[in-house]
């Protein structure tokens, strides 16, 4: 067993083979996928099964590809100019990468939370609602259902039921990562995808998200970016271990991080490098 540090806790779920899901339990496949930024690859050849209502982590040094692999999923790099994209990426057996899929109903579909909280300047209410809104949803019992429905899901209820109508921009840091979590699960994504979404936050707000993301892989499938390997071995289920642009290693959380098989992954988690 490998000595990880010692505060890492590793989750004892129900293990899954990733290499034979059945395809009702894929929530994404990538099939060899290769990005180039310019004249630059950056990720090279990636192919894996994410599974439905879980989460997974992708793990790695700065630098790796993490945050571009999760771009990919729902097409975030299509707003960079330099950046050519080959291979699949297939949610609900349709490639997003295909000429006909609607890229803005793919990122309501699959929607993302950013480092820094980033609520609109509005009211905590009109941020619950802005994507229902946009999709034309203007019926007051509704949208007050799916606040009430997405703040209670984000774990953040109790702490503004009675502030509603005020800034977004009065919460805490926390609070706003909170509100950005509802305004992103109000319009019922499949997939969550999350980028280092703590790594703005105190201790204390950290544990709350990370709870959070606990309960809400019973409704959505969650795919998180972070820095963090004790992070990743609380909150994920499997974990994807990259290094320069390549996937390594990838499997249950607790056997990534106890009994890797490649040494680059256990020279990363025994912090050799990173
Ligand atoms: N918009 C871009 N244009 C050009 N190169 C980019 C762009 N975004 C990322 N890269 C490069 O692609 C590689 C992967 O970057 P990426 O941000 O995905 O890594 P990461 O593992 O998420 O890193 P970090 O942990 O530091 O956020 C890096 O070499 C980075 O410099």
């Amino acid at each position: 067993m490998i000595n990880v540090a010692p505060e890492v806790k590793v989750k004892q779920d129900a293990i899954l083979d990733l290499n034979n899901l059945p395809p009702e339990k894929v929530a994404l496949q990538i099939n060899n996928l290769n990005l180039f930024y310019g004249q630059k690859q950056a990720l090279q050849d990636i192919s894996m099964s994410i599974p439905k209502g879980q989460v997974t982590a992708f793990i790695g040094p700065s630098g790796c590809g993490k945050s571009t692999l999760l771009r990919c999923l729902n097409r975030m790099n299509d707003l960079v100019d330099s950046c050519k994209i080959d291979g699949e990426i297939n949610l609900n057996g349709e490639n997003i990468y295909n000429k006909q899929v609607d890229v803005a109903q793919l990122r309501r579909n699959v929607g993302m939370v950013f480092q820094r909280p980033n609520p609109f300047p509005k009211s905590i209410y009109e941020n619950v609602v802005y994507g229902l809104r946009i999709a034309g949803e203007n019926n007051r019992r509704v949208l007050d259902e799916a606040v009430e429905r997405s703040l209670k899901n984000a774990a953040l209820w109790d702490e503004v039921k009675d502030r509603l109508h005020e800034s977004a921009l009065g919460l805490s840091g926390g609070q706003q990562q909170r509100l950005v979590i509802a305004r992103a699960i109000a319009i019922q994504p499949e997939v969550l995808l999350l980028d280092e979404p703590t790594s703005a936050l105190d201790p204390i707000s950290t544990l709350t998200i990370e709870e959070l993301i606990n309960d809400l892989k019973k409704q959505f499938t969650v795919v998180i970016v972070t820095h963090n390997m004790q992070q990743a071995a609380r909150v994920s289920d499997q974990t994807a271990f990259m290094y320069m642009g390549s996937l390594i290693e990838y499997s249950d959380t607790n056997t990534l991080f106890t009994t890797p098989s490649k040494k680059k992954t256990e020279d990363y988690i025994t912090g050799r490098y990173g």
